[in-house]
């Protein structure tokens, strides 16, 4: 099955997706996410002026070949640019695969481990009594675990905090928007949030937080034992991770589980954490670290050492993606739980998709391929729009991490 054609569709449905269209000359095509928040037009250029080139002709069949020819034979390997554009590729082409096989992905991968994949949406209020309503809403609405983010008195955009209900979105402006951070008041915030959600909602709701990467190793220590007692499914991100080792100081002190790896590209970017099981979950996912194949190599390194899996969903990331880590997570053994921030309806609309929501749990559906498409003529309605992550200071106007 030869691949004959290949394109890049940009479109803004109320923020900026980018999606690869491989198609072939058997009629068959798939589609792969290609998204990197903000930095969108990056990956359009390496798609469009290097890969794009390189794939008309070839076997769509040869998925595992296709990857190393792209990856090796760049020379520069790694890096988010590349890999989300090696990620689309590979998801297209896993698409075009199970289609051709009538299948939906999973069975492809080696078939059903569950019978649902369980997800975490996200609660967010201005200050804890309006966050602690908010997961009330997302219990109601069905969702067994969810991620707790709450304004913290006297920092303005504190992290995780929306500007509206469902949506929550934080690339919105064509420069980045300055967030102010005070660690300290955060450290006196977080703990107490938790407090008062068990006290609401009780044991059994899975609870989780994202520090968004603003910590040093020795406060998400302090942080990591200020939860214990509130014992949360997971504390994301507590640090910085370039310096993998930094893990190490925290994991000495607190038995919090630690997740990290939404900005991973590379399984090399996670070999230490798992080898040395300084992490319990892992959170890669199928457009930012290369697609279906190299997950599955990260998920196969990570079961060796019991971290579970935990794939980045949040709004950034398109159905596309979503449609194939959900194949991904139904099929992984070592699955842990699957971020799910709901898409805008418009979104919904542009990606037409089989997966479902159900009592927290959310199933691919059985189309076959990824089961999700996109509706080309509607996405050229919402051409793309200029958009930045915000970026945060401290309170004496220092460059911090957002
Ligand atoms: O969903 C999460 O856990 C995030 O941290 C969301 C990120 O801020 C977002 O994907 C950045 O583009
Ligand atoms: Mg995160």
């Amino acid at each position: 099955m030869k691949i004959t054609s290949a394109r890049v569709i940009v479109t803004c449905p109320g923020r900026n997706f980018v999606t690869l269209k491989i198609e072939t000359d058997q009629g068959v095509h798939g589609i792969g996410d290609a998204t990197l928040n903000g930095r969108e037009k990056a990956v359009v250029a390496y798609l469009e002026d290097h890969l794009i080139p390189l794939l008309i002709g070839r076997d769509a069949h040869r998925i595992e070949d296709i990857w190393q020819y792209l990856y090796r034979g760049a020379y520069w390997r790694r890096g988010p640019v590349t890999m989300a554009a090696i990620g689309a590729v590979d998801t297209a082409l896993w698409d075009i695969k199970a289609k051709a096989a009538g299948m939906p992905l999973y069975q492809l991968l080696g078939g059903a481990s569950r019978d649902g994949v369980l997800v975490y949406g996200h609660a967010n209020g201005a200050d804890i009594e309006q966050t602690v309503d908010e997961v009330g809403r997302y219990i109601d609405m069905g969702y067994r675990a969810v991620r707790a983010q709450s304004g913290i008195p006297g920092v303005k955009g504190a992290y995780g905090v929306g500007k509206g209900g469902m949506y929550y979105e934080p690339a919105d402006s064509t420069l980045p928007e300055e967030t102010l951070w005070d660690t300290s008041r955060y450290l006196q915030t977080a703990p107490k949030l938790f407090e008062r959600l068990r006290e609401v909602h009780g044991p059994d709701i899975e609870l989780l937080h994202d520090v968004h990467h603003r910590l040093s190793p020795i406060e998400a220590a302090r942080l990591g034992k200020a939860l214990e007692p509130h014992h949360l499914f997971w504390m994301e991100d507590c640090t910085p991770v370039e310096n993998q080792e930094a893990f190490r100081l925290v994991r000495q002190h607190t038995v919090t589980p630690l997740a990290v790896g939404e900005i991973f590209n590379s399984i090399h970017d996670c070999r230490e954490l798992i080898q040395n099981q300084l992490i319990d979950y892992i959170r890669t996912t199928v457009v930012h670290a290369g697609g279906i194949t190299q997950l599955r190599q990260i998920a196969g390194l990570a079961a060796l050492y019991q971290v579970r899996t935990g794939c980045h969903g949040a709004t950034d990331l398109s159905p596309a993606c979503m449609g194939a880590a959900l194949h991904f997570d139904l099929w992984v053994p070592n699955f842990g739980i699957q971020e799910y921030m709901r898409h805008t309806p418009e979104t919904d609309a542009v990606f037409p998709h089989a997966y479902t929501f159900k009592d927290g749990y959310l199933h691919p559906g059985d189309a076959p391929g990824t089961g999700v498409d996109i509706d080309e003529s509607l996405a050229a309605k919402y051409p793309y729009e200029p958009k930045q992550l915000p970026i945060a200071r401290l309170t004496d106007g220092t460059l911090w991490n957002w």
